[in-house]
């Protein structure tokens, strides 16, 4: 990892505003612009650095300790780093812990990715929350040499996650088939060994987490591309289709995702969604969806079930939601944010059509939310 004495930085993060933050470098050497945001979890560095939802961003992390455990292949959410950069306050010690295989300096280089630390994270969590999620490009150079004009206009340069389709980037090639089930099995919850429902499963940039909780619950999972029509879906003859998580804008992605979902209701069939696929949802059933200001990233969010009345805690990751407003009749508001009453859930009152805003699958976070899979399993066992 690239040393600097503290009046050399080897890493410049510049907001679009014309703040300047200075550091040290670590990962790959070089540039690249995206919008900020923070993450307030504590754990699973790596599970969020690898979750294709981040597709355009760079994560700033509220945690001090980042990095400290390394790197290991079992713990990635898709191939690669989708994040563009990280912010953290310290620099990450010699990892000591036993499933370690890479240091993250070393796996961020390999990989294209930028990191910066010894940042004042909590000043820059503040600039966040205050002007927004603010477009930002990230610089690292071991011999120091940054042109802090040149920085500042490549941040006000980049396009902004408004109006960008990212799923289309990240997405997978071509249909698969996924077969593994979760390591970890949430307390109170039976093992289904057995798969029942054939399940289609859109892959918007989904998290292999996603996919392990599905087949855990007892769905055999085929996975399609996300500018898959509704005839792709239906030639699979699914018992029910899921809608996954992903990066970008839902109303960009949501010019080819919409006609697909729309066709998918019409059949009746069984439907989940999680995050984006949550937001797509919402946009078939006549729903809008807005930008907010600095969105919703940890694992510890207080989401109040509006049907039960039971709070779970939960592992977020959004910059967009649904507009509660706008729901039409026979689409129910079924959660809400505790932390600022923003849309979390809607279902169809007359079928099982339901999807929620949260990462029920966490990695990161707490496991509160998988009875939403047995729902969608249950939902497909008539
Ligand atoms: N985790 C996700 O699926 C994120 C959805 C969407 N890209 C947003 O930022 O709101």
């Amino acid at each position: 990892m690239a040393q600097a004495t503290p009046d050399r930085p080897t890493a410049c993060l510049a907001l679009a505003d014309g703040t300047l933050f200075f550091g040290r470098g670590f990962g790959a050497v070089g540039e690249t612009t995206a919008e900020l945001c923070f993450n307030t979890s504590m754990t699973g560095y790596q599970e969020i650095m690898t979750d294709p939802s981040y597709a355009g961003q760079v994560v700033t992390f509220t945690f001090p300790h980042i990095g400290n455990v390394g790197v290991n292949p079992e713990d990635d959410e898709t191939a690669d780093p989708v994040a563009e950069g990280m912010v953290v306050k310290w620099d990450p010690t010699t990892p000591s812990n036993w499933r370690a295989t890479e240091t993250l300096a070393e796996w961020l280089a390999k990989r294209g990715r930028i990191a910066i630390g010894g940042v004042d994270t909590r000043r820059l969590t503040r600039a966040i929350r205050q002007q927004g999620a603010p477009h930002v490009a990230l610089a690292h150079d071991p011999e120091g040499n940054f042109d802090a004009n040149a920085l500042v206009a490549k941040a006000r340069g980049f396009a902004g996650l408004e109006g960008a389709d990212l799923a289309r980037r990240v997405t997978c090639a071509q249909s698969y088939r996924w077969d593994e089930m979760r390591w970890a099995w949430p307390e109170g919850y039976t093992r289904q060994t057995n798969a029942r429902h054939k399940v289609v499963a859109i892959d918007y940039g989904a998290k292999r987490n996603i996919l392990r909780c599905l087949a855990s619950a007892g769905c055999e999972v085929t996975v399609l591309p996300a500018t898959a029509t509704a005839q792709d879906v239906l030639a699979h003859e699914p018992d029910g289709v899921f809608l996954s998580n992903g990066p970008g804008d839902p109303a960009a992605t949501g010019e080819y995702a919409v006609p697909m979902i729309k066709g998918v209701l019409e059949k009746g069939l069984p439907i989940f969604g999680i995050c984006l696929g949550h937001q797509m949802l919402a946009l078939a059933l006549g729903a809008r969806t807005i930008k907010m200001n600095h969105g919703h990233h940890g694992a510890n969010h207080p989401v109040k079930d509006m049907e039960t009345g039971k709070v779970e805690i939960t592992s977020m990751n959004h910059g967009f939601a649904v507009d509660s407003q706008t729901l039409p009749d026979g689409v129910k508001e079924t959660h809400v944010s505790l932390f600022d009453g923003s849309n979390c859930g809607l279902r169809m009152t007359d079928r099982p059509v339901f999807s929620v805003q949260h990462h029920p699958e966490a990695s990161p976070g707490p496991q509160d939310s998988f009875y939403l899979f047995e729902r969608f399993a249950a939902s497909m066992a008539g």
